[in-house]
């Protein structure tokens, strides 16, 4: 292979690969300048190479870019400038189309350390990171709509089951860790059956939705959780609440429900859709494991249902011992 053949190759290579190539010297002097850099810079090679490299754009590049050359020279280390953190260093923009508006890329800069004749260089690999980026964005859109997917419940909006259960875990295990109080409430639209059956399915869904929207209205801290924990029944946990609070926080979800008057001609318990209510409240003299607070309150909530609907029940830990008043509405009051 000749020498001039093999020059011609590289020449050819230097001037088609998709990567800007740029040589500079220790005084930041241009010594090479490729066709990528000429069609992103508008700035032809003739006119780049002997200028120095922090004078030939409009916009000087980034302090962080020509520190990096320094380095690069000084040390004799190959820099990376990550994209994370510097998006656009230089002055570069989407290939020309004069009938568009100049874009200006994303770029990952790569210095190289070079040695020519005894002379220290810098080689400066620039790619063009926007397309990556871009599909970056959207990947991290769709994981964050499958992620908020994969926790709410499709019909009312709220969280779903999966989700209370893994910040259920969580919640309790913080409250031990902590010695503070959770409590945990279970709710249940009476005779919903027989609302679908009478009123019909979409509006038994148009009902679950407020009931859904009263029961999160009456949520006031972040650490707060209501989720649909299945067909008509939801489930809440409030922690560090104490246990009277607790009663007066179901007390407000009753009112709450009762308050949306949605008309329920076939209940027993009352002429509007009405709910039954369970809870359990964990402190730190309790013991117990998540799955031990749940079955409680929903104890309490069978023990609700069973003496009448319409009504609030409460069972402490971890004797399972019915302890509270049947507090609440009595089904005759409404
Ligand atoms: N419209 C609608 N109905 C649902 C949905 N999920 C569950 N249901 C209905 O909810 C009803 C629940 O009935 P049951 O478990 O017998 O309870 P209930 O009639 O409310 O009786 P009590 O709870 O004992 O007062 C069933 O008829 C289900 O079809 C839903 O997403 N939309």
């Amino acid at each position: 292979m000749s020498v001039q053949f093999a020059s011609e190759v590289l020449n050819q290579i230097f001037n088609t690969i998709s990567v800007g190539l740029i040589v500079v010297d220790r005084n930041n002097q241009i010594r090479l300048w490729n066709d990528w850099v000429e069609k992103r810079s508008n700035i032809e090679a003739s006119a780049a190479i002997g200028q120095y490299i922090t004078a030939i754009f409009d916009e000087p590049p980034s302090t962080a870019f020509t520190l990096a050359i320094t380095k690069t020279i000084d040390y004799r280390l190959p820099v990376i400038l990550s994209n994370a953190l510097h998006r656009s260093p230089l002055p570069l923009y989407e290939r020309n189309d004069k009938n568009r508006e100049k874009k200006r890329i994303h770029q990952s800069i790569t210095l190289t350390p070079l040695e020519v004749g005894g002379e220290r260089q810098c080689l400066i690999q620039i790619t063009d990171s926007t397309t990556s980026i871009k599909r970056e964005k959207i990947l991290r859109s769709h994981s964050e709509l499958l992620k908020k997917e994969a926790t709410t419940d499709s019909l009312t909006g709220i969280y779903n089951r999966r989700f209370f259960d893994e910040h259920f875990k969580m919640a309790l295990a913080q409250a031990v860790r902590h010695g503070t109080s959770l409590s945990v409430f279970m709710v249940d639209i009476d005779f919903f059956k027989q609302f679908n059956d009478y009123y019909g399915h979409v509006a038994g869904d148009k009902a679950l939705v407020q009931v859904a929207g009263a029961l999160k209205s009456q949520l006031l801290r972040a650490s707060d959780v209501l989720a649909r924990f299945g067909g008509e029944e939801f489930v809440l946990m409030l922690p560090n609440i104490s246990q009277e609070s607790a009663m007066q926080f179901a007390e407000k979800l009753q009112n709450a429900i009762r308050d949306l008057h949605i008309p329920h001609e076939k209940s027993l318990a009352s002429p509007h859709i009405s709910i039954s209510i369970g809870f359990s409240h964990f402190s730190k003299d309790a013991l117990l494991d998540s799955a031990a607070l749940l079955k409680t309150a929903d104890a309490a909530l069978y023990a609700a249902k069973n003496n009448g609907r319409n009504r609030i029940f409460f069972l402490s830990l971890p004797s399972l011992t019915e302890q509270s008043r049947s507090l609440s509405t009595p089904a005759s009051k409404h």
